[in-house]
């Protein structure tokens, strides 16, 4: 039975539906990550199985359980929401150890579970610090610590990681995943980082507008996007309009054969990777922009037809911005997104012209995994 089914809710604020005919379902020891742009309907969600807010229609099933008019402390869920903020007067233990006493546990067995939840976040001994006294990384643990003391049977985090700089949420990440695994927690996540979720997740859920966009391993998601929409979510921007007649799509940088793919209009992906530099490639391009990312450089094409492409090469093959180069397009680098998708430009790109992002000093740009 799974730990966690959410059927059909639908949530509402006035006449607009944040949560549409949503179903969910989270295994016994999975983790699931909720992704999504801001304003999706994650954080709802959460709230919606937490019972913090009652989903106007639709269930939510705990241990195949209905939950409705069960209330939040009843559920047997550890909660770490950016709401729910650590305790300022109360030194470390004494925040870990909130939820043990509320279930009535002695002072002498609470002290014990502290001291081993302490230990297990990293933080050993750390009973007596103030929390004034933590970094904001530091936080983080002692608010996983308190949320998993009682043995919840459903941990759900709301951007457990969002306050934490890019080098220490992926390594936290990593170190949730192992830690989860261990213990055999079920969790559900949700996070607008996907970095943050890819590392977490044994699933990711996509959401747009309220719905499921997709759902899938991380690989799958990764490797196979729904949709235009979750393509650009991931990061992937080389995407565009295509029509697909006798196994060969027709796209404004030329020909790329899709062989088995039905005949139709529809929108197209080409992975940065599938961009292959060549000394006499098809497609002349110049380059606008390069962003070194550790093993290898991202660039900014301006081909000479159809919108611009992002490509990623080799650090010591990497041309400079304003270099004339060719490329061809590899057709195992494409991925056909069907035809049900209008084409959304994505919000706030980063690229920007010329050399200036050369020296590589904006941590952000290296948020998309394996781009
Ligand atoms: N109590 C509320 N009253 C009215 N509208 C609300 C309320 N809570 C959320 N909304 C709206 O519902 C939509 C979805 O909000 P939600 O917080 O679930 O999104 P989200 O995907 O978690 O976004 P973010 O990543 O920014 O936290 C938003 O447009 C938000 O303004």
């Amino acid at each position: 039975m799974a730990a966690l089914r959410v059927e059909s809710a639908t949530v509402r604020f006035g006449d607009r539906t944040v949560l549409d005919d949503v179903d969910v379902g989270v295994e016994e020891q999975e983790t699931v990550c909720v992704l999504g742009p801001s304003g999706s309907g994650k954080s709802t969600l959460l709230r919606a199985v937490a019972g913090l807010r009652e989903p106007d229609s639709g269930r939510v099933l705990l241990d195949g359980a209905d939950q409705r008019g069960v209330p939040v402390h009843r559920r047997g869920l550890g909660l770490m929401f950016q709401d729910h903020q650590l305790f300022p007067q109360r030194d470390v233990g004494g925040n870990v150890a909130f939820g043990l006493r509320m279930h009535g546990v002695s002072k002498q067995r609470a002290a014990a579970r502290v001291a081993e939840l302490l230990e297990m976040v990293g933080l050993p001994g750390a009973e007596h610090r103030a929390i004034a006294s933590l970094s904001g990384g530091e936080q983080q643990r002692v608010a996983l610590a308190r949320a998993l003391a009682p043995q919840p049977r459903l941990l759900m985090l709301d951007e457990p990681l969002g306050q934490l700089d890019r080098s220490l949420r992926e390594r936290l990440a990593l170190e949730l995943q192992q830690l989860f695994a261990e213990l055999g927690t079920t969790v559900l996540a949700v996070t607008h980082d996907q970095s943050e979720a890819f590392a977490l997740a044994d699933r990711v859920l996509v959401m747009r507008e309220g719905r499921i966009a997709q759902s899938g391993t991380p690989l799958e998601v990764w490797q196979r996007p729904a949709s235009a929409f979750v393509a650009r979510f991931l990061g992937f921007d080389n995407v565009v309009r295509a029509t697909v007649a006798e196994g060969v799509a027709r796209t404004p940088w030329g020909p790329i054969a899709l062989p088995g793919t039905p005949a139709g209009e529809g929108a197209l992906l080409v992975r940065p990777t599938g961009v292959r530099l060549r000394a006499a490639g098809k497609l002349a391009c110049r380059v606008r922009a390069r962003t070194f990312r550790g093993d290898h450089v991202a660039l900014l094409l301006a081909p000479e037809r159809g919108p611009e492409l992002q490509a990623s090469c080799a650090l010591r093959e990497a041309p400079r911005p304003g270099e004339a180069v060719s490329v061809d397009l590899d057709p195992a680098e494409a991925v056909w997104l069907g035809a049900d998708e209008e084409l959304h430009p994505r919000e706030g790109a980063r690229w920007e012209d010329g050399d200036r992002r050369e020296d590589g000093d904006r941590p952000d740009e290296g948020d998309r995994p394996g781009s």
